[in-house]
């Protein structure tokens, strides 16, 4: 890293860095993961993180009780694997531990509390521009040859606007602000949505004797998070590998069915999609239920159609019916927040996801495959040995020949 004008000077209002390797944009697993394989590359790269720590998803933005729902061998991160001892679900505390563990072991220090405002290719030059922004105001501009994206698909926290949500006087929180449902207790809390979060919103909830009533708008898969022993995932991986995608949908929802029952009797509608087609197709995530079914069965989550609005104390819903309530959680889903920095449009054309894990003129994505963590491990991989190969290649030609400094034209 080489500065090329001093910090808050008179005549500077920015700070200009050139980069000798990858900038990666995000310190979660998958931005981790790429810095640990370019570490054994031998490649130096920069990393930039908006939070003051890393996997900032996992240490601000989840709520107390998680625990990774994919069994352990899909959530490590590649070269250093969990420890012996982890259960086969580790939690969320045992998983920051690892991840704060792997930063060290790989010498991976991001520059916190810098938020990366933009991003852009400049063409004459033929490198990367990096725009930060600090907490603090000062800005920074990195210029790279290559840019790994790492800031995830739930980057964004998505809050519906519903009609009179602004005049409902009771607490509104995002399920990325839940930390418990301590603060609950006897309360009547509307949990909105019905994925994964709503699901375990509405456990929790129900584990300290709050009240919830869970929206389901649409509909949702609901499979169990075992069968048999053996983990759903590690179940519909294995098929995955010799049976068409149908045919492995068909047979989970036989399984599903022999273990839950029948789910929509309580108002859980299944996607006419098969669950894991879903997934790969609109990203979409199965429920792994946990304990929360049980709960909606036993009358403890009630579970409700769409909202048409609300009011002071109350939501209408679209059923005609009112339900007096104290507190909304909105367990409506995140958004990938590429769009806002990135100013590129042919790779990451779909709502800030990309095509692949790998652009043009040096851009990569990492931990957009919707495949979880195991997902973040393969590009991190293939990311890295891809720049690690054009790297030792320049650096091989540059003690070759007389060395030619590439120029970059800065313009403050
Ligand atoms: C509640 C919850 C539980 C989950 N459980 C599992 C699980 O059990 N198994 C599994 O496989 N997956 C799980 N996932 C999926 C999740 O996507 C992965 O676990 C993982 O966090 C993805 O890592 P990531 O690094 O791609 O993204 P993130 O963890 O979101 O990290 C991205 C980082 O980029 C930073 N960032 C964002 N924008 C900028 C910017 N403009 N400038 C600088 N920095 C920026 C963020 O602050 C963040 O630290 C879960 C997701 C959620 C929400
Ligand atoms: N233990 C774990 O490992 C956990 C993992 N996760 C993961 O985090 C990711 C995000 O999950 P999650 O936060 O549940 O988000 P999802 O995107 O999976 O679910 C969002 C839910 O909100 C509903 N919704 C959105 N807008 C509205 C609205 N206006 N009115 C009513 N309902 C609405 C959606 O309904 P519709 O389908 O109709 O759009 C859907 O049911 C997933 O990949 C999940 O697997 C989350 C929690 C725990
Ligand atoms: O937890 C998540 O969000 C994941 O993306 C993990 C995951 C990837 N593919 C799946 C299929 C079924 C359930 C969870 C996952």
């Amino acid at each position: 890293m080489f500065n090329f004008s001093g910090d808050g000077g008179d005549f500077f209002s920015r700070r200009c860095v050139w980069v000798n390797g990858p900038v990666i944009v995000g310190a979660g697993p998958s931005g981790l993961a790429v810095g640990a394989c370019l570490r054994e590359e031998g490649v130096p790269f920069v990393v930039l993180e908006k939070a003051d720590c890393i996997a900032s998803l996992w240490q601000k933005r989840t709520y107390d009780r998680l625990k990774l729902h994919l069994p352990k061998q899909f959530c490590q991160l590649p070269k250093y694997p969990f420890p012996d001892h982890f259960p086969e679900y580790p939690t969320k505390k045992q998983f920051i531990d690892y991840l704060e563990s792997y930063a060290k072991k790989f010498d991976i220090n991001p520059q916190f509390n810098e938020c990366v405002q933009s991003a852009k290719y400049d063409e004459a030059c033929g490198l990367w521009r990096v725009k930060t922004v600090s907490i603090s105001g000062s800005e920074v501009e990195y210029i790279c040859q290559w840019l790994v994206v790492a800031t995830g698909e739930n980057a964004e926290c998505v809050v519906p606007e519903i009609e009179g949500l602004k005049e409902f006087s009771g607490e509104v929180l995002h399920a990325c602000e839940y930390k418990s449902g301590e603060k609950f207790t006897r309360k009547r809390v509307l949990v909105v949505g019905c994925g994964n979060s709503g699901m375990e919103v509405s456990l929790d909830l129900c584990n300290h004797n709050a009240k919830p009533s869970m929206v389901v708008r649409s509909s949702v898969h609901v499979l169990p998070r075992e069968f048999f022993g053996t983990s759903t995932f590690e179940l519909a991986i294995l098929m995955m590998k010799w049976l068409p995608l149908w045919l492995v949908d068909k047979i989970l929802l036989i399984l599903a069915r022999l273990i839950l029952g029948n789910t929509e009797k309580y108002g859980l509608k299944r996607p006419s999609v098969g669950p894991m087609e879903l997934k790969n197709t609109q990203g979409k995530t199965p429920v792994l239920d946990i304990g929360a079914l049980q709960k909606i069965r036993a009358g403890n989550v009630k579970v409700v159609p769409g909202i048409k609005r609300f009011s002071c104390d109350m939501v209408e819903l679209v059923n005609g019916e009112k339900l007096e309530i104290d507190s909304v959680v909105l367990a409506t889903g995140y958004r990938s927040n590429v769009p806002y920095w990135l100013q590129e449009t042919e790779f990451f054309s779909n709502n800030g996801f990309p095509t692949g894990w790998k652009g043009k003129a040096g851009l990569y994505a990492v931990g957009f495959t919707r495949k979880g963590l195991s997902g973040a491990s393969s590009d991190a991989m293939r990311i890295s040995q891809d720049i690690g190969k054009v790297y030792k290649e320049d650096l091989k030609q540059k003690k070759q020949k007389v060395p030619c400094h590439r120029r970059c034209i800065s313009t403050f």
